[in-house]
């Protein structure tokens, strides 16, 4: 297995522009792709997860042209129906392909089986099937019930009455939901039963629908409801925002080795729920400057131990338990219960490496609390368990004055290939 050992960098500065939003770049392609009209989608990520949509999208009959050498891609929108009606599907592990691909498909009067790597095979999709059902698709599992690989077949799908979802596993459920149902052309009600995680996600969502002319009316964070006779019409153009997810990771250097540290392509203006994880640096004390398309951190001395609710930025969360190790006290990380559903149990994962650097860790089913150590250990082999997130949160051990080996440094590739490549640039 290839090993990556970062040796200790006291002082980090710089400015780095981020690679596109994942949640953004497979949410432009799957609506570009069901648009009437081309769509220019420019600075698409470059990454494992959006691969495998426009490979999907490709297998479906989907036009996708990239420009020469850039990010930019054009699709020819199909107008609301793929073309080919029979498809063997491969999604990797990347939800945001799989689970909106499940309900769009599920109403394309087509033959598909969709499947993915051995972990996504663990990720539930149960609640999205059991909503796809009520409305009258067909859907079967091809190994375990409630989670993939599926087999869809043709069915038409009533979406006159109302849809119950339930939102407290992943909010990617809801999307998905939203995103496949204006192509029946009826009034659609979801109703979202019980707790809604993950809310920002779902903001995303509809911004982005509504840039493709499909208008949700929304009561509160509970009701849905898309009127009938919308569709989706390309806007001709669509700018894919930097990733905030991995804008946290540079943030936090900042924060942990002096900076000032600058992300580019992320603000003020984002519509992604994770620059709200500057909001929480801001809570242990660092100095954050914003502008429309940037965020900024420095150091102020000391982190502040905190106690909070991250529910609504479940991604950026493993930064700040990564942060957490520098922090005046105990760090309590609350209501990430979905971490244990993800590419990983990261739970589980992040408590286990995080002991490995001598801090006391206590994992509850849905928090975790980190005390760090008067001294962290040197040369932890940190196992990153295929995760992305968790090979680039725990990089930042080496800002915190000891060498850290990560185990499987590629695994970033999920959303953020040259991920350790873009760092160094910090570093020097
Ligand atoms: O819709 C999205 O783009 C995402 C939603 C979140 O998942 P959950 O809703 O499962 O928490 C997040 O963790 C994931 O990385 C991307
Ligand atoms: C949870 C994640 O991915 P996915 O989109 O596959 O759910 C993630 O990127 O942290």
């Amino acid at each position: 297995m290839e090993q990556l050992r970062l040796t200790p960098t006291p002082h980090l500065a710089g400015t780095i522009k981020l690679p596109g939003s994942k949640s953004i770049s497979n949410r432009t392609l799957l609506l570009a792709a069901l648009s009437s009209g081309s769509t220019l989608v420019r600075d698409l990520l470059d990454s494992d997860d959006i691969r495998h949509m426009l490979a999907a999208l490709g297998l479906l009959g989907v036009q996708v042209e990239q420009i020469g050498n850039s990010r930019d891609f054009r699709v020819q929108g199909v107008g609301g129906e793929f073309p080919v009606k029979s498809a063997d599907l491969f999604l990797g592990n990347a939800g945001t392909a799989f689970r909106p691909l499940t309900a769009a498909l599920a109403l394309m009067q087509g033959h598909y089986q969709l499947s993915g790597v051995a972990r996504m095979h663990e990720r539930p999709i149960g609640d999205l099937v059991d909503a796809l059902r009520i409305a009258g698709a067909d859907i079967s599992y091809q190994g375990n019930p409630g989670y993939p690989p599926l087999a869809i077949g043709p069915a038409k799908l009533r979406a006159g009455e109302v849809i119950p979802v339930k939102g407290n596993v992943s909010s990617q459920f809801l999307t998905a939901l939203l995103m496949a149902l204006p192509l029946t052309g009826d009034t659609a009600t979801i109703e979202v039963v019980g707790e809604l995680i993950s809310k920002p996600y779902i903001e995303i969502t509809l911004n982005l629908m509504s840039r493709f002319g499909v208008r949700v009316e929304r009561q509160g964070w509970q009701r849905f409801v898309i009127p009938g006779g919308q569709h989706y019409i390309s806007p001709g153009e669509v700018h894919v925002e930097g990733d905030a997810s991995s804008a946290s990771y540079f943030l936090a250097a900042g924060a942990l080795a002096g900076g000032p540290v600058r992300v580019e392509g992320v603000g003020n203006n984002s519509i992604q729920g994770d620059v709200k994880f500057a909001d929480t640096l801001r809570q242990m004390g660092v100095s954050i400057t914003m502008g429309d398309n940037w965020i900024e951190a420095a150091a102020q001395g000391k982190l502040k131990a905190i106690d909070v609710d991250l529910n609504h930025i479940p991604d950026a969360a493993m930064t700040i338990a990564v942060a957490a190790l520098a922090a005046d006290g105990t760090t309590t990380l609350r209501n990430i219960e979905s971490w244990r559903v993800k590419e990983t149990d990261r739970l589980s994962a992040m408590a286990t490496e995080l002991r490995k650097l001598g801090a006391t860790v206590e994992e509850g089913q849905d928090y975790i609390r980190i005390t760090p150590p008067a001294q962290l250990l040197a040369d932890a082999e940190i196992d990153t368990y295929d995760d992305h997130r968790m090979a680039m949160c725990f990089s930042l051990v080496s800002l915190l004055g000891v060498p850290v080996i990560i185990n499987d440094p590629k695994c970033v590739a999920k959303t953020f290939p040259d991920y350790f490549e873009v760092l160094a640039t910090l570093t020097a």
